[in-house]
């Protein structure tokens, strides 16, 4: 039995759409309009998580790669790479006179002034738990979101959504990507029963059954969209979902999520400028928006009409999810089981085109 939320659009044709949303490589563009992404992320303790999310989004071909952390990481990661913006901008409780009365707002203050200039965020990547942190992040949330700039939500940004559910909830521009650990902890949070392994093992469609909790969280958060990482992973925005099952690796070293993070920033960052024709796709205006899998399906199969915010967001989903995969697989095909994050890095490039490709009009050569 096929699940009545799940799109069976064949990879090749969704990754024909995803091309379409993918800026051409045009001489007339200047520095930054193909994608302003900013990593939150990065502490004392974790400082691989925020590189190796930025310089995915670098990697896969947005122009500016920025990393806000916390001020002990940021010579860390800028020692990592010299192609990345590294901003020593995020407070913590070392950094701030009395950590227990704070002006979280006023010390979001810095981060919220960058905003303005970014076309996505990716906020988790190795925040770390630090209480002060954690409560000037959710500031930065909340402005975003003011301002409908689109983000993800990773790592220990999910545990600011478990905390406070509704910083994000009804918010249609952002992607939450739990592994099933962090996925167990927000289903908690919300009400949310997950199938254990021996529930999801008996009769009927296996991938529904999967799948089934992460369309019921995404319902529960008002319809915001999930990437709920695993052997496959489901997207769902909690009335149409599509499942990523291309080939991974063996191996599961730590960091390969955040090659999905900076992946997603990226796509939501071209999301943006193809929804602001940024270029001419040559698709016929489309002035409705989807309202479930059929709209969905319809907008992902027919060829000539743009497509509308809810199937563009399912879709960058879907590439960042597909990209990641790729990159695991090649990088365990080249290193067995000695495969490392780093390795994934640089299989980005090589993922995307084989996957999706350079689109029509793009100039590759001179
Ligand atoms: N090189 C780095 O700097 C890295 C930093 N990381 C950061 O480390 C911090 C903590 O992230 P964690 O993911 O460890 O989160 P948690 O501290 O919540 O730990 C999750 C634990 O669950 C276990 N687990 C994972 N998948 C599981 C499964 N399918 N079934 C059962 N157990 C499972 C993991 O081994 C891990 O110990 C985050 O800030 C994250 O961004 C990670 O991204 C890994 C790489
Ligand atoms: N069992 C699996 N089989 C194939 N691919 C998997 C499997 N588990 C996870 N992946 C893939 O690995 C990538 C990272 O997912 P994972 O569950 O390891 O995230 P994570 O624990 O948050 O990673 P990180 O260590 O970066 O924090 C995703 O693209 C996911 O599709
Ligand atoms: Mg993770």
């Amino acid at each position: 039995m096929e699940s009545v939320h799940h799109v069976s659009t064949s990879s090749k044709i969704l990754f024909g759409k995803v091309r379409k949303m993918v800026p051409p490589m045009l001489e007339k563009f200047h520095k930054g309009q193909l994608g302003r992404v900013a990593v939150i992320g990065g502490c004392a303790d974790y400082t691989g998580a925020p590189y190796f999310s930025a310089i995915a989004s670098a990697k896969l071909g947005c122009d500016m790669s920025h990393v806000l952390c916390e001020r002990s990481a940021a010579p860390v990661v800028k020692g990592y790479s010299p192609n990345l913006m590294v901003h020593p901008i995020l407070p913590s409780t070392d950094s701030v006179k009395d950590p227990k009365s704070i002006n979280a707002s006023e010390l979001a203050g810095p981060i919220i002034s960058m905003l303005s200039r970014l076309h996505s965020l990716v906020i988790g990547p190795g925040l770390g738990r630090d209480g002060v942190t954690l409560k000037v992040v959710a500031e930065v949330i909340k402005e975003a979101r003011s301002r409908s700039i689109p983000f993800v939500l990773d790592a220990d940004g999910l545990l600011i959504v478990t905390e406070d559910p509704d910083l994000v909830k009804g918010y249609k521009e952002c992607i939450l990507t739990p592994n099933v650990v962090e996925f167990g902890r927000l289903a908690k949070a919300l009400g949310i029963n997950v199938k254990s392994q021996a529930d999801v093992a008996g009769d009927g469609d296996k991938t529904s059954k999967e799948s089934e909790a992460c369309e019921q969280l995404s319902r529960a958060l008002g319809g915001v969209t999930i990437l709920q990482k695993g052997p496959h992973d489901v997207i769902s925005n909690g009335v149409t979902s599509i499942i990523s099952d291309i080939k991974g690796g063996l191996k599961r070293s730590g960091g390969q999520g955040d090659t999905l993070t900076g992946s997603l920033g990226t796509m939501l960052a071209w999301r943006a400028a193809y929804h602001d024709k940024l270029w001419d796709s040559g698709e016929k205006d489309n002035e409705t928006e989807a309202q479930n899998k059929e709209d969905v399906q319809a907008e992902l199969e027919s060829e000539g009409r743009r497509m509308s915010s809810s199937t563009t967001l399912l879709l960058a989903a879907w590439a960042g999810s597909c990209i990641t995969r790729e990159c695991s697989r090649r990088a365990f095909e080249a290193k067995g089981r000695s495969m490392q994050a780093s390795d994934l890095t640089d299989e980005v490039h090589p993922s995307f085109l084989r996957l999706i490709g350079e689109p029509e009009g793009s100039k590759t050569h001179l």
